[in-house]
């Protein structure tokens, strides 16, 4: 599984806390991650996590273009619904996208952990099965 992990800034260190105790399932995916985000989580937890962009500098579209592209499961984004965002546009064409093509989102830690669970009882190996069929279509 492709998942992308997002955190506005006052959520970064429930962000490390959180891939610290579920280290031992995200361990096992593919990680993907904004540029600070990403940095912290790799400093952490030592994790493998590929970097894009820092979010305000075109991370989140970038993550966008991999969901555009079939190629993101899952997005894990701890959003600050306090602070106003400089590339707010940014992150509505993330979350848009999310619903576009059915990609699961979940934008706080309690929604997040469900979808550890889930990924530990493999409830999203759907995500494989769309895949190989979009991957026929193409061809
Ligand atoms: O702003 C963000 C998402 O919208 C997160 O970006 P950073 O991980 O680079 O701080």
């Amino acid at each position: 599984m492709n998942i992308a992990l997002i955190a506005h800034d006052k959520m970064k260190q429930d962000m490390v806390n959180f891939t610290t105790a579920y280290q031992y399932v995200l361990s096992e995916h593919h990680l993907y991650a904004t540029g600070t985000t990403g940095s912290k989580i790799r400093k952490a937890t030592g994790m493998d996590v590929h970097l894009f962009q820092s979010g305000p500098l075109g991370g989140d579209q970038q993550i966008g273009a991999m969901i555009a592209n079939n190629e993101m499961d899952m997005v894990i984004f701890f959003r600050d619904p306090l602070t106003a965002q400089p590339h707010e546009p940014d992150i509505s064409a993330l979350m848009r996208l999310c619903d576009v093509y059915h990609i699961p989102l979940a934008t706080n830690i309690a929604a997040s952990e469900i979808f550890i669970r889930g990924l530990e009882n493999g409830d999203f190996q759907w995500r494989d099965i769309v895949k190989q069929k979009k991957e026929k279509e193409k061809a």
